[in-house]
């Protein structure tokens, strides 16, 4: 089966829900024609890092973000892994992936487990702790976001439970691109799956971020990348060289996990 990816690499308005998502309403719409299976947002896409002022503009447990991306997902007929927002909870605000199917039905949600303290996210944000996969035409994925990938054993927790699709959602600095891409290729080649990675382009009053956003595939090879600007990135892959890969090098199959205690 062929998936067609589409990242929706934007540059977010800083703090302004209401202009975010007229943007993506106008990616859609300029998508229309070539009906994609899967559109990825990137983290933080509806408020940015406005993170003083998150208490007043978080999405109440997330509800309008659900209704929008349900109804995005209807009217093109697309899965969409939702980025993530600023999700307003009884326990405080967590930075939260929603992942709805063609159908417009909400499959998963995943809270950002690792947060990252250089840009204060630990002053303002709950942390998740749940896994994030998912199942989207009986294939099997899971979502992270942007500083999430730093930590390999999570991602392994992941793929040991079969995901072969890995969808990275990021606000990644520009003054870090090099890690970004060199970290993404490894996800990729040790985990032998895609890496599907949606980054932000632009500026806040803080960073400038670095765009690029990337699909490589499982075997490490990057089959589309974008540059520093707002954009669109698309790509095709083919989700039986997943399992092409993991036949030539059974590394699922020859992890000693018993060994692996720090
Ligand atoms: O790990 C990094 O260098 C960037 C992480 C980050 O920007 C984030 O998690 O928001």
């Amino acid at each position: 089966m062929e998936w067609k990816i589409a990242c929706l690499q934007l540059d977010i308005a800083f703090g302004n829900p209401t202009e975010n998502k007229q943007q993506v309403h106008k990616q859609f719409e300029q998508l229309r024609d070539e009906h994609p299976d899967v559109v990825i947002l990137p983290e933080l896409w509806s408020t940015g890092y406005d993170l003083t002022r998150l208490e007043e503009i978080a999405d109440e447990n997330g509800e309008k973000t659900k209704t929008l991306i349900s109804q995005l997902a209807r009217t093109y007929h697309t899965h969409i892994v939702a980025g993530s927002i600023a999700k307003k909870t009884n326990n405080g605000i967590t930075n939260t992936m929603y992942i709805v199917n063609r159908h417009g039905e909400v499959v998963s949600e995943y809270s950002k487990v690792h947060l990252f303290q250089l840009m204060d996210e630990h002053l303002y944000l709950q942390a998740g702790d749940q896994l994030g996969l998912f199942t989207l035409d009986e294939t099997s994925c899971a979502g992270v976001i942007c500083y999430d990938i730093r930590f390999p054993e999570w991602i392994r927790v992941h793929t040991a439970k079969g995901a072969e699709i890995l969808f990275v959602v990021a606000e990644w600095p520009l003054a870090r691109l090099s890690h970004w891409r060199t970290l993404l290729q490894a996800r990729a080649i040790e985990n032998q799956c895609y890496v599907i990675a949606c980054n932000r382009a632009g500026s806040d009053p803080n960073n400038v971020f670095a765009g690029h956003s990337l699909v490589i595939d499982p075997w490490g090879g990057i089959i589309a990348e974008a540059d520093e600007h707002p954009g669109i990135v698309t790509a095709t892959i083919d989700l039986k060289k997943v399992k092409e890969v993991r036949k030539k090098i059974p590394i699922f199959a020859d992890r000693r996990p018993d060994l692996y205690h720090t």
